[in-house]
């Protein structure tokens, strides 16, 4: 383990006074069974295909998706009130692992796991804001919410299904599994939080990705992480199959969203969301999607809040994409008769410069038991949005622009009412994302009119112009 300062809170805590976890925890388990074995039951009938969550595995025996089932019985020995108590408990304590607003969940999560395996920066537990001035002033809603999940270790959501994919790694180290390393393909955020988990716990990370297609300060962050990292001369699908190549022939376990555990930590910014808003529901949230995976792991969350009597019923999720690579927002509009990936163009929200998405099935499943909506946005519509909403005070990344595009559009069509509760996702820091923020308010994007740009004015040294330039604007402000 390290012991930088820097990485202190990485580190198992002695336990200080909290509340105990269930007496009975050690008798929840969860482990991987066939998507299909989700979709298709109707109870919770054993499957006949399962694995352990400490098997190296991550397809099905038909090469299908994978899912994480938890014993529900098991957990169903609580009701909702006890859930909610519990949860509700670990807000805001130091205890380990419970500080962090995945592991406070952790009988939901990875319930088998020693803490002592666990490798966390606290992440989760992140600022559910109200966008008060953005709602009223220019979509007329008034009970608008934006979930940062990008006020995070790593600046994006990306921390959430980390913590618990490399924890689990950690332990299969520790039981001697030859694992020489974790490796995923990335459009950015998958391989800043793999390589900084990783570093924290001394694990080697080999990083994919597309050569000239990620920002300037994603792609420093897994080199300042130690990991290696490989710039290849394609897209993010073709990275994504070189990594599936690499994964079944070298002992490198997978970290992208293929690989379910991912999504088991991702799953806890829904509950999150329920939680912040004292287990009411809201009617609305909407994600921007990319690989797929982040928007069946929201449904998942509130699936099991549901299911496990926290709350009585689920949003309505909306999923967003960039018109330039936005394969399920076509196969949606086709009433969904044939999925047919995409060649994904270039667009501003490049951590969602994706054609084929490797958890299609996942959302397809997610939108229809959620009754959920999929919108696009143009490269206009999401840099607009982006701009209108730093323009309230907010300072996100091109993908929660897409996300707002979707709100906006449902808000006109008036399917999202005005005092519709609505969260929108947030899913990276927009300090990652400032090139295109530079590109936008200097007007230097090619037929865009970048209409909401707010260049700096340049001004001679001298009073009697600073007071002109001055004069100038703050009549303009007053008018
Ligand atoms: C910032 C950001 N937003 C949204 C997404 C989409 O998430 P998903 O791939 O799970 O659909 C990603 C990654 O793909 C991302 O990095
Ligand atoms: N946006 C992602 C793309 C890969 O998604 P994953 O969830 O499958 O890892 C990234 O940041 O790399």
């Amino acid at each position: 383990m390290a012991s930088s300062p820097l990485f202190n809170s990485f580190l198992p805590k002695p336990t200080t006074a909290a509340p105990s976890p269930p007496s009975t925890s050690l008798s929840f388990s969860a482990k991987y069974v066939p998507f299909t074995a989700i979709t298709s039951s109707s109870d919770s009938s054993p499957t006949a295909e399962s694995y352990s969550l400490d098997e190296i595995v991550y397809r099905s025996r038909t090469g299908g998706l994978l899912d994480v089932q938890h014993d529900m019985a098991a957990l169903k020995q609580f009701d909702g009130q006890y859930w909610r108590s519990l949860f509700d408990s670990r807000v805001g304590k130091t205890t380990w692992p419970y500080g962090s607003g995945v592991w406070s969940k952790k009988e939901w999560v990875l319930p088998e796991i020693s803490d002592d395996d666990i490798v966390s920066a606290f992440e989760g537990n992140t600022n559910l804001f109200w966008a008060e001035r953005f709602g009223k002033v220019h979509l007329d809603v008034y009970d608008l919410w934006v979930k940062h999940c990008g006020i995070s270790h790593t600046g994006s959501f990306k921390d959430l299904g980390m913590t618990v994919l490399v924890s689990q790694v950690n332990r299969l180290r520790k039981m001697k599994r030859p694992l020489v390393g974790v490796g995923c393909a990335s459009t950015g955020d998958t391989s800043a939080a793999l390589s900084a988990y990783c570093a924290a716990a001394n694990i080697p990370s080999i990083v994919f990705l597309p050569a000239n297609k990620i920002s300037m300060a994603q792609l420093v962050q897994p080199i300042a992480n130690g990991a290696f990292v490989l710039s290849i001369d394609t897209d993010f699908d073709g990275c994504m199959k070189l990594i599936r190549q690499v994964t079944s022939e070298l002992p490198i376990y997978l970290a992208n969203s293929l690989n379910s555990l991912r999504l088991e930590g991702q799953k806890t910014a829904a509950i999150e969301i329920l939680q912040q808003f004292d287990w009411e529901v809201p009617d609305w949230v909407i994600v921007p999607g990319g690989n797929l995976g982040n928007i069946y792991a929201f449904y998942k969350g509130f699936n099991m809040c549901q299911e496990l009597g926290l709350v009585d019923r689920i949003p309505r999720l909306v999923c967003a994409q960039a018109a330039n690579a936005n394969p399920l927002y076509l196969y949606y509009k086709s009433g969904w008769q044939e999925f047919q990936p995409v060649r994904a163009s270039t667009t501003f929200a490049s951590a969602i410069q994706i054609g084929d998405p490797v958890s299609i099935d996942r959302a397809v499943f997610a939108l229809k038991n959620s009754n959920g909506i999929v919108e696009e946005a143009t490269e206009e519509e999401l840099m607009d949005a982006m701009a209108l909403a730093d323009s309230t005070g907010m300072f996100i990344c091109p993908h929660t622009g897409v996300a707002l595009t979707a709100l906006t559009k449902l808000r006109k069509s008036g399917i999202i009412g005005p005092t519709d509760r609505t969260v929108v996702v947030s899913t990276a820091h927009g300090l990652k994302f400032t090139q295109s923020k530079i590109d936008y308010h200097s007007r230097q994007i090619k037929d865009m009119s970048c209409r909401l740009a707010n260049p700096p004015v340049q001004v001679k040294s001298d009073f009697g112009a600073v007071m002109d330039v001055l004069k100038n604007y703050l009549d303009s402000r007053a008018s």
